[in-house]
């Protein structure tokens, strides 16, 4: 299932040769390179192309604006097709990235919550609808992103299974923790194996016009707006209402409370004597509730929404390591079934900052389990 091309095979190929016709011989396996414009995308659909597939380009318009997924990923991705001769589509996804990302993010910071966008992306806005394009409208059975994550198909469960990528930098199997079987056997993943170095030595080797592209830092909505407080303030504008204790007392103001995330210390605007976290968001008070670092901690988490993704749902309790965020290394928790997706996660250490809205992700090493979202705890304050 990995797709296998090392950089030193890559330098000894001339790629950028083919043809510019979109019919394609029919004994070459088609396949769709899921394009943004960067250079990890532009690398998997030269790659690929490079092994003998016949691929086709697509890209997902998804915003309106500049940005890696708006006018200058178009651009950057058609001129990647151009330049490996391959066919390019973009499909106008600006309304399906409206109502499952820009409406689901607003509705959870409205209601005190931190939702995690990239993985309700992926699931909504990428590979359900890339998959059913690519079959539907293309008739191309599968789809190639350039994603950091393994996928592999384990016979004895009869699973497709997620593993993180051999780079543990740049792994984002924690993203793809929604992803359906169907997801999973329809896509490939050629970068996995790769570090992102090695992704960039190949993309200078082809010669790729996004070679040099620098590296998106943000969530894309963030690199668009500027800031997530802009974006939201679009939405919802201002809200005053008060930060309070753990007990209930005024510290000080707010000015909306998708402002603030659990576990967050900068930017209260509290003078205090000992370090303040966001300890609890109140929608329906319009109360910002904040802490010591003791009262951010909690020894355990309930999950819902929960995908079972390399395993069947699991029915004993069951050993795991946990991570509650994207950039926080995997905690040892043992994982309680409470229903086929609802779990409760007792951590072996007691956790700073677990998010209401985010996903909790457990692996089995590299192997992913499965995930879901983080409740809110239920708590005196
Ligand atoms: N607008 C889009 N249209 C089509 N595919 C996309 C789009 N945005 C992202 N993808 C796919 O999802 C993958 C991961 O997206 P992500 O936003 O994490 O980009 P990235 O890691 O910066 O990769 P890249 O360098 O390819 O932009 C991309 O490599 C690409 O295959």
């Amino acid at each position: 299932m990995v797709i296998g091309l090392s950089p030193a095979d890559a330098s000894s190929h001339s790629l950028l040769t083919s043809t510019t016709s979109s019919t394609v011989p029919t004994q070459r396996p088609r396949i769709v390179a899921a394009l943004s414009g960067g250079v990890d995308s532009s690398t998997v659909a030269a790659i690929l192309h490079e092994q003998g597939y016949a691929v086709e380009g697509v890209t997902l318009w998804l915003m309106k604006g500049k940005g890696q997924c708006c006018t200058d990923g178009l651009v950057d991705a058609a001129t990647i097709c151009e330049q490996l001769g391959i066919p390019h589509h973009v499909v106008d996804s600006r309304e399906v990235f409206q109502a499952n990302i820009v409406d689901y993010l607003v509705a959870g910071y409205a209601d005190g919550i931190t939702p995690l966008p990239c993985s309700q992306c992926n699931k909504t806005v990428k590979f359900g609808p890339l998959l059913a394009y690519a079959r539907e409208t293309l008739g191309i059975p599968q789809i190639a992103t350039g994603h950091y994550a393994r996928v592999r198909f384990d016979a004895e469960s009869g699973r497709y299974q997620l593993l993180r990528a051999v780079d543990r930098q740049k792994d984002q199997s924690y993203f793809l923790y929604d992803l359906s079987q169907e997801h999973l056997a329809g896509t490939l993943f050629p970068l996995g194996e790769y570090t992102k170095a090695q992704t960039r030595e190949i993309a200078a080797q082809y010669g790729l016009a996004t070679a040099a592209k620098p590296e998106s830092q943000d969530l894309c909505l963030i690199e668009t707006h500027g800031s997530m407080r802009n974006f939201l303030d679009q939405y919802l504008g201002q809200k005053p209402g008060d930060i309070v204790d753990t007990q209930g007392r005024v510290l000080g103001s707010h000015e909306g409370i998708h402002h603030y995330t659990v576990g967050q210390r900068k930017g209260l605007g509290i003078a205090a004597p000992h370090p303040l976290y966001v300890v609890r968001i109140d929608a329906a008070m319009n109360r910002v509730i904040v802490g010591t670092r003791e009262e951010a901690t909690q020894t355990e988490a309930t999950v819902k929404q929960v995908n079972w993704v390399s395993m069947a749902p699991a029915r004993d309790p069951l050993p795991v390591e946990v991570q509650v965020r994207y950039r926080t290394a995997a905690v040892a928790a043992t994982l309680i079934p409470e229903s086929e997706d609802r779990v409760r996660l007792q951590f072996e250490e007691p956790q700073f900052g677990v998010t209401p809205g985010q996903a909790a992700v457990w692996y089995h090493g590299d192997l992913l389990l499965g995930g879901g979202i983080l409740e809110r705890p239920s708590r005196s304050f």
